[in-house]
């Protein structure tokens, strides 16, 4: 049976708790980690943090452009990484921020298919072509249970240059919102579509009230984003995904210190 997304999220965040830790193999990390900046440090940082963490946090959220900087090599470390973080119970969620005209979408969106050679449970996609390019990877979505995030309201500091622009009376975030709020069913509990919106904003200026999904607050830690801002920006009762990577990554290579470390930002979520 398939189950959707929104469902699996839901059930993950109510076991696990809504952190998702980011795996972004930096150059610096491979180095501070003493790993070096190779394929096999990329292996070696990627398994630590799978063995480290897929037996605990809700969602692990691979970044693919630090395995694409390896080329064919990386991205097998990548697929790998991503089945034993899957068996072991965390949800994927792969951190591509993908986005096209809508037939060259569809092969993009095929990372939701579970034959896929790096199937994952979500991805984060870019609805910068117009948010109905998208359509293609929403009808995968739907057809094999997967989730989707769009980018509406970034965390990086000239976001608002485009994201704040008008198209008639709302922001252009506001109509990535909706558009997402129109693919969650009206009885779904949560949808398995949700948008990214950067916990590092000054002030939440874009209404969720109606999307029916989940929010993806990257901006933790390294950006300066703090739980207190979370707080601020979404309150509480939104199914908010917390996502961090660099300010729990950073305290490798040891299991013991990255479970610490993740284990310090799910209590801070929980107070
Ligand atoms: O608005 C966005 C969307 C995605 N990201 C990604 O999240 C992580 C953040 O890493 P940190 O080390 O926790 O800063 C990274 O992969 C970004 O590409 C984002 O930061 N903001």
């Amino acid at each position: 049976m398939i189950v959707p997304f929104g469902q699996r999220l839901s059930a993950a965040v109510a076991e696990r708790g809504p952190l998702c830790v980011g795996i972004d193999p930096h150059e610096q990390l491979l180095l501070d980690w003493g790993v070096g900046d190779s394929l096999d440090g990329l292996r070696r940082f990627t398994d630590a943090v799978v063995e480290a963490l897929a037996g605990s946090v809700a969602l692990l959220k691979p970044q693919i452009a630090f395995y694409e900087r390896f080329g064919s090599g990386g991205l097998a470390v990548l697929e790998d990484g991503v089945a034993r973080a899957r068996a072991a119970g965390a949800l994927v969620l792969l951190d591509a921020k993908r986005g096209d005209i809508g037939s060259t979408m569809a092969a993009y969106a095929d990372y939701l298919r579970p034959d896929h050679p790096l199937a994952v449970d979500a991805m984060t996609v870019s609805p910068y072509l117009g948010p109905e390019s998208l359509a293609p990877a929403v009808s995968t979505a739907k057809h094999h249970g997967g989730g989707l995030f769009v980018l509406a309201r970034t965390s990086n500091p000239d976001a608002g240059t485009l994201q704040h622009a008008t198209v008639g009376e709302r922001s252009v975030a506001q109509v990535v919102v909706d558009t997402v709020a129109g693919w969650n069913g009206p009885g779904d509990p949560l949808g398995s579509f949700g948008v990214v919106v950067g916990a590092t904003l000054p002030e939440l200026d874009l209404d969720l009230d109606g999307l029916r999904g989940p929010v993806l607050a990257p901006g933790l830690g390294a950006q300066g984003g703090t739980v207190a801002d979370l707080r601020r920006l979404f309150g509480t009762g939104r199914a908010v995904v917390p996502t961090v990577s660099r300010a729990v990554l950073g305290a490798g290579p040891d299991p013991a210190a990255l479970r610490a470390a993740a284990e310090r930002w799910a209590g801070e979520l929980a107070t």
